[in-house]
């Protein structure tokens, strides 16, 4: 399943990087000096009712050299539904996503590209020893992700710290063999993704990683409801 690629460091070229953006016009430039580097394809995913499009279209009219796609749809995909369209846009050997608040930065994300040298997949994780939250979270949050990973244990076998980090990278042939599978489209989607790739035998390392808390966030008490529930339909439906 694994074919290393030498020197340990994967080609950016080989390399997409989704980024899901629902309604974010005012969020999206903070990323957009520290993207303007990258040499892979960059394909945004919006699906909202604000500008997020025309503020895309602005930056990549800047940037000629830039390899940007961005993808619309009339209605909301959900997190998962967007990052599975643009994961399905992707033509190239590695694909990964981020959030599109700035969050994680660049540097961050090539780190997990590099990981797909020697495993089939790199998740950052802010839970693990190594890491770095720039702003550290609400005691409220943290335990809150604790005990959600508790339950994605007790679930579903998999032994990940943090399954809900925004940042996440892997080889194109294992997200494809396992995509036409996954189900959810809502913020439940990471944990989905992991457990059908584990079950199909590949190899997702957890990796540390720096981590800027935004105090906005559009997860709606109602979106960890149905997070829940679509994670105990997916285990027990
Ligand atoms: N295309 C699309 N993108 C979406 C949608 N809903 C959310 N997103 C995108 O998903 C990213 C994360 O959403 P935030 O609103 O920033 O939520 P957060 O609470 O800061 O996110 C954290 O928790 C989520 C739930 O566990 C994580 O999914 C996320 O990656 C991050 O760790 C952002 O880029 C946002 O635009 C949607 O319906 N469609």
């Amino acid at each position: 399943m694994l074919n290393d690629t030498e020197g340990g460091e994967v080609n950016r070229a080989d390399c997409t990087l989704v980024i899901p953006a629902y309604n974010e016009e005012r969020r999206i430039r903070s990323l957009f000096k520290d993207i303007s580097g990258f040499a892979g394809d960059l394909v945004f995913v919006c699906d909202g009712t604000d500008a997020t499009p025309a503020v895309i279209g602005a930056f990549a009219a800047d940037h000629p050299l830039l390899r940007i796609r961005c993808l619309t749809f009339p209605a909301r995909l959900g997190k998962g539904g967007g990052v599975v369209a643009g994961m399905k846009a992707a033509t190239t050997p590695f694909v990964g996503y981020m959030d599109a608040d700035g969050s994680t930065s660049l540097s961050e994300m090539e780190r997990l590209f590099d990981r797909l040298a020697t495993a089939d997949g790199a998740i950052g994780s802010r839970w693990v020893p190594g890491s770095v939250l720039t702003v550290r979270q609400g005691f409220r949050r943290r335990a809150e992700s604790r005990l959600f990973n508790l339950l994605v244990r007790l679930l579903f076998g998999l032994d990940y710290r943090d399954t809900q980090c925004g940042a996440k990278a892997f080889r194109k042939e294992a997200v494809d063999a396992v995509l036409s599978s996954t189900r959810s489209t809502g913020f439940e989607f990471d944990v989905e993704l992991l457990w059908r790739l584990a079950q199909s035998g590949y190899r997702v390392e957890e990796v540390p990683i720096t981590w800027e808390n935004r105090d906005e966030s559009k997860v709606m008490a109602s979106d960890a409801k149905e997070m829940l529930r679509g994670m105990l339909r997916l285990r027990f439906g």
